[in-house]
């Protein structure tokens, strides 16, 4: 026993001497980067080793960020474990570093655990910047263009919301979970064209997706091995590394899903030629590649199966949870605001009426300015991805006279941007109208360009931006119009504003890394006798 605990303490030890060792050579090493010895932005002061380890907020993390503006300004400079952060609270600053420096500002952070040890590096979102994710991104733009969006997901989506629709009138207590289950089927649909499969009894596609989720939120904290990576070659039957047992376990089982359901879908396509399969992005991809095959080499075909393989694995990390949490803030706000409920009922009321369904065809600025408003006031109000996914730039920069070293995380925070009282006139205030604007007095309303759009930056900069944004934004107004154009959303009775849903906004979202409103209730009120006819009808 006592030798065991000797070796432990060696091992501490050892690992300090290295964290010291390092830390000495990044300081000589920042030196020689930075000559003119350019200063680097104000923040929280660091302690000698471990910088600002203690100061790095768990929970959050961006109204964090947001009080330190107040204190050191917009841009926030932090060090923990041995990483650099650069906190940006300001739009103008994002724009000019992410998007119009995007050529630097272009990689993403490398976590040992999680990326390399268990693969997520695979997925578009963690891919660093190189030929791999500029062919993952080709794929994705070739396939997530608006009028690709609109003619091939336009049908599943509403497939989805019909029942979605018939939910909320059978067990409306259920809205938030099968919200979710709308969100994540629809993706997984769209990403693969099926949601389950017929073989060995059936794998449950948004079920493995799930599960791979957990894994990601577990790890996604970070272990030692991220800040010290040479413990990646502990072997895994020593004592105390269960995080390498459990790695490679994770490894399993993520590989399993991503191959599974690629693979699924490319038999079926071979086996059936693609006759009576449904459109999805991988049956496309990979439709488009065999039709080249005379032209393409093996390795070039293997290359883009497995490109295509990660990119419609990353659909599902990126894309269900930000539209759930997108419905869920609109869904709140609703709920929050009848008046302002009402006014979009009675445009939708106008435009559509109650004889028929919505239709894409319904969807623009110009015929329903006050909805797409109260979307856009939805994302500013709650950003799903409150903090972006940091970037980080692939050479040394300076900004504003200051030094930014290569491989600086650069977290933009657009939950402040939104709550920015010079860009938003009482930004605390739920208001569609702020992007509104008449040219004339009894003109039609226009959308307001002196007003920042949230999609400016909701979705993110520069060359990373998200691809998906069109799917995402059809999606979601498909989802808003159904809802009210069937159901008035009223404050569950018995619980009044005051007591039931009168919080600071702050302690309405998790701010988790896709942020979601706290659980809340409500009631779904059936409009017209007619049109619950018609979704019973459409739901047979
Ligand atoms: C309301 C819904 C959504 C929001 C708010 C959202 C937001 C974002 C944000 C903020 C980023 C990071 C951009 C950056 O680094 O600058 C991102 C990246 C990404 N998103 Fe979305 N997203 C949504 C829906 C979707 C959907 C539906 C898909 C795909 C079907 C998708 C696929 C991706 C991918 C693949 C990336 C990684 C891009 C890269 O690293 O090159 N997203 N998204």
């Amino acid at each position: 026993m006592t030798t065991l605990y000797g070796l432990v303490l060696v091992a501490w030890a050892i690992a300090f001497l290295i964290v010291i060792g390092e830390h000495i050579l990044w300081k000589r090493r920042e030196k020689r980067r930075n000559p003119e010895g350019l200063p680097y932005p104000p923040g929280p002061r660091q302690l000698p080793l471990i910088g600002n380890a203690f100061d790095m907020p768990l929970r959050k993390a961006p109204l964090t960020y947001g009080k330190w503006a107040e204190q050191y300004g917009s841009l926030i400079w932090l060090v923990a474990s041995g990483k650099q952060y650069l906190i940006v609270n300001d739009y103008e600053a994002m724009k000019e570093l992410l998007e119009k420096r995007g050529n630097i500002y272009i990689d993403r952070d490398n976590t040992v655990l999680l990326g390399e040890m268990i693969g997520q590096n695979r997925v578009t979102p963690r891919t660093p910047y190189g030929p791999t994710w500029r062919q993952h991104r080709r794929f994705l733009n070739r396939a997530l263009m608006g009028p690709i969006v609109k003619r091939d997901y336009g049908a599943p989506m509403m497939r989805k919301i019909l029942s979605f629709l018939t939910v909320l009138l059978d067990r409306p207590q259920d809205f938030l979970l099968e919200n979710k289950k709308m969100t994540a089927e629809l993706i997984t649909e769209i990403g693969y064209g099926m949601i389950r499969d017929d073989e060995d009894g059936g794998h449950d596609f948004v079920q493995m997706h799930l599960n791979v989720g957990k894994i990601t939120l577990t790890t996604a904290e970070g272990y030692w091995v991220d800040h010290l990576p040479w413990m990646r070659h502990i072997p895994s039957w020593v004592p105390f590394a269960q995080w390498k047992r459990d790695a490679i376990k994770w490894r399993k089982e993520y590989n399993f899903a991503r191959d599974y359901m690629f693979e699924a879908v490319k038999m079926q396509l071979l086996n059936t030629r693609g006759d009576g399969m449904p459109t999805s992005f991988v049956r496309t991809l990979l439709q488009e590649e065999y039709s080249q095959q005379g032209s393409k080499s093996e390795e070039e075909l293997q290359y883009s199966e497995r490109i295509i393989k990660d990119t419609s694995f990353s659909f599902f990390r990126a894309g269900a949870e930000t539209t759930e949490s997108v419905i869920r803030s609109f869904l709140l706000a609703m709920t929050l605001h009848p008046q302002i409920q009402a006014r979009v009922r009675s445009e939708i009321d106008a435009v559509i009426g109650h004889n028929r369904f919505p239709s894409l065809e319904d969807r623009g600025v110009e015929k329903m300015p006050y909805l797409e408003s109260t979307l856009l006031e939805s994302m500013r109000w709650h950003p799903p991805v409150s903090s972006i996914i940091p970037h980080l730039p692939i050479r040394d920069d300076t900004f504003r006279g200051y030094f930014i070293p290569k491989g600086t995380t650069i977290i933009a925070n657009a939950w402040h941007v939104g709550r920015d009282p010079q860009l938003y006139h009482e930004p605390n205030v739920f208001k569609p109208e702020r992007f509104l604007k008449r040219n004339e007095n009894d003109g039609p309303l226009t959308l307001d360009t002196s007003t920042l759009n949230p999609l400016e930056y909701v979705f993110g900069f520069g060359r990373r931006i998200c691809p998906g944004r069109e799917l995402a934004l059809q999606n979601i107004w498909i989802i808003a119009v159904f809802v009210l154009w069937a159901f008035e959303i009223r404050a569950k009775e018995g619980m009044s504003m005051e007591d039931g849903y009168k919080a600071a906004d702050e302690e309405r979202f998790n701010f988790a890394i896709v942020s979601q409103t706290l659980p809340f209730e409500c009631d779904f009120v059936p409009r017209s006798q007619k049109a619950l006819q018609m979704i019973r009808k459409a739901a047979i």
